[in-house]
């Protein structure tokens, strides 16, 4: 395991939302430049407990967080937190692809104008560092001023996270970003991935087992609102230490 400093840290963290609790004191850390899979069945919580990382549960109504989770020693639900500033640094990427109506340079561009950045030289510097990074730039350099709902899923998907990769994060959140996608798409994006950790922190939700035993470092299994078990994800597919762990993976449930 790495002993270094986490860039996220989770301490019994419990959401409800209304009276249902749906996060029964989860306690995680997450390393810089590593991948982290969570995995579990449906309903068990893996989404609601990623959204808790840039406080994007805030948005939904009735909510109740408990617990501690700090982000670069920061406790990210103290008062004084800037929550803009937070989601900048810990960026989101969701299940559906979800480009705005805009061309392909201007989804890119959107966060660093809304940042106020005026240089348009700069501005289109990042765009295409961004597309290049997110792997996408050679599909798209000829249709920059295209819509980008012109494009394929996957090719929108790229553009998306080239979108966050724009405001410089330092994590990325990854909702299940594949599972809209055909298997030749997916495959790019998970190369991508790969490429980014070389500087990026990622925490990805995932359904798919070898997707997970493919790109992640360590893997976190949920099961209703509690974490089962963490560990390196070669030690969780292939010695878990939990039975209701080995059940999932070896697809007895869920
Ligand atoms: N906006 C919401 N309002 C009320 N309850 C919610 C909301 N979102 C999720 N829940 C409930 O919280 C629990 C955990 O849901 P969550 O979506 O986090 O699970 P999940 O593991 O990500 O599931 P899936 O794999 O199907 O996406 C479920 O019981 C769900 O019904």
């Amino acid at each position: 395991m790495n002993s270094t400093k986490p860039i996220i840290e989770t301490r019994d963290v419990h959401l409800y939302y209304g009276k249902n609790e749906a996060l029964k004191g989860i306690s995680l850390d997450f390393h810089k430049k590593e991948i982290t899979a969570l995995i579990g069945p449906s309903g068990c919580g893996k989404s609601t407990y990623l959204r808790t990382l840039n406080r994007m549960n805030d948005l939904i109504p009735d909510v109740t967080v408990t617990g501690k989770i700090s982000f670069n020693d920061q406790d990210i639900y103290s008062p004084q937190m800037d929550t803009v500033e937070l989601r900048k640094k810990v960026g989101m990427v969701f299940q559906q692809p979800n480009p705005f109506p805009f061309s392909v340079f201007d989804n890119v561009a959107y966060g660093l104008r809304i940042a106020g950045m005026k240089d348009k030289e700069k501005i289109a510097r990042i765009v295409e560092e961004s597309l290049k990074k997110a792997a996408v730039w050679d599909d798209v350099k000829d249709k920059l001023n295209q819509s980008a709902l012109s494009l394929s899923g996957g090719q929108q998907q790229r553009v998306c996270i080239a979108r966050v990769l724009a405001i410089e994060p330092e994590v990325i959140l990854l909702d299940e970003p594949t599972s809209a996608l055909d298997p030749i798409s997916s495959a790019q994006i998970e190369r991508m991935l790969m490429e980014l950790k070389e500087d990026y922190t990622m925490i990805i939700v995932t359904h798919n087992m070898q997707q997970a035993s493919r790109i992640s470092d360590n893997t976190a299994f949920f099961l209703n609102g509690e974490l089962i078990e963490f560990g390196e994800t070669s030690q969780i597919f292939t010695n878990p230490k939990e039975k209701q762990t080995e059940d999932y993976i070896s697809g007895r449930f869920g």
